[in-house]
């Protein structure tokens, strides 16, 4: 008898030979709506879950006071002063959404060839961490590792000739995560995909006596063309010169997303990470399958953008799509999301409590 998914299916070919009262129906045994035929019975048989707990919120920081600033092609996403960022904070509290995640617009003045704002311990980072620590220290903060929001080519690392440097890039990563972790932050997060650059971040915190600051490392990145809008976030889009696969992942490979992992996890990576989120869900499938570690997924700005043009242009209902979109994650066995939806779907989760 064939087994399949632990049931026996040729069961059913049995005749049953006892027909139906029902004049027309179909003589089946096996009728899969019946779980589906009510809210409650839905509800009750459902998979998956996804709660507020779930959600990890990025902000987009700038420089200044009282400031809120539009991102043209992130309808609903704003840059932020710091003043600004602590009242999300405080709202992200009162939603229950644990975590937050900074990443920075730098003002062209600071940014040079070789980021070195990165590591000024009172960059617009470092300032909104201690600032929203001093208010909310119960929220967690995840900073991103990476030089890309301050050189002047965009790219996350050095340049030489036109050649990213991986081992010099991974000695200023290590002075980023270190002002970053020193300001108050909870997770460091290496979004540069150089080699090496989590056992050198995790000695480097080691060393400082930072022990329990985490590492979720973004293992698996690929170069995607879903970054667009993120990079008008934070103002790398117009400057930045070629494109970034000499270090991002190509878009074709999972075997080699699963080494990328396996090499972050030994090197002291606490969390692991895939992203772009939606299209590469089956890379989330095969990381949390085999590695069994706390795995995140990144549905990026580009994802975000999607699902808001269409739905400002009554093409999709838009909190529909944004809801089934996260639950896919959890679907993948994604343990949680970076979500610029954030905020909403805290709100829409709640509302439904
Ligand atoms: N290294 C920086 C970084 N960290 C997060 C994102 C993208 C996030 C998003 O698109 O929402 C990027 C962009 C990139 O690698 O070019
Ligand atoms: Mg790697």
């Amino acid at each position: 008898m064939a087994i399949k998914y632990g049931r026996p299916i040729e069961l059913r070919e049995v005749s049953r030979g006892t027909g139906t009262a029902v004049p027309h129906a179909l003589d089946l045994t096996v009728r899969p709506r019946r779980n589906r035929k009510a809210e409650w019975a839905r509800r009750m048989v459902r998979e998956n879950v996804l709660t507020t707990d779930d959600l990890i919120w990025p902000l987009f920081l700038i420089d200044g006071n009282n400031k809120r600033e539009q991102i043209a092609s992130m309808p609903g996403v704003d840059r932020l002063s710091v003043d600004q960022a602590v009242r999300e904070a405080e709202r992200a509290m009162k939603l229950t959404i644990p975590c937050l995640a900074l990443f920075p617009y730098t003002d062209p003045s600071l940014r040079d060839e070789e980021g070195s704002e990165a590591t000024n311990p009172d960059n617009l980072v470092c300032q909104a961490v201690r600032a929203i620590k001093k208010e909310f220290p119960e929220i967690g903060i995840l900073c991103d590792v990476a030089l890309d929001p301050f050189t002047s080519h965009g790219h996350d690392g050095l340049i030489s000739d036109g050649k990213i440097l991986n081992d010099e890039t991974v000695a200023v990563l290590v002075r980023q995560a270190l002002v970053q972790a020193e300001a108050g932050c909870d997770i460091i997060a290496p979004s540069d995909m150089m080699d090496g650059r989590v056992a050198a971040i995790r000695e480097g915190l080691d060393r400082a006596g930072l022990l329990d600051v985490q590492i979720m490392a973004y293992a698996a990145k690929y170069a995607s063309a879903f970054y667009g809008p993120f990079r008008d976030a934070i103002g790398s889009a117009k400057t930045l010169t070629g494109d970034k696969r000499t270090y991002q992942m190509d878009s074709a490979n999972t075997d080699e997303a699963l080494r990328e992992v396996e090499l972050d996890i030994a090197e002291g990576a606490d969390m692991v990470m895939v992203k772009p989120g939606m299209p590469y869900l089956d890379v989330v499938r095969r990381v949390k399958d085999t590695f069994a570690m706390p795995t995140f997924a990144y549905q990026v700005s580009g994802e975000y953008a999607m699902i808001a043009a269409a739905s400002g242009n009554g093409w999709l209902d838009g909190e529909r799509a944004m809801m089934e979109s996260l639950l896919a994650f959890k679907r993948a066995g994604a343990d949680g999301v970076l979500s610029y939806f954030a905020p909403k779907v805290a709100e829409k989760l709640r509302a439904q409590a």
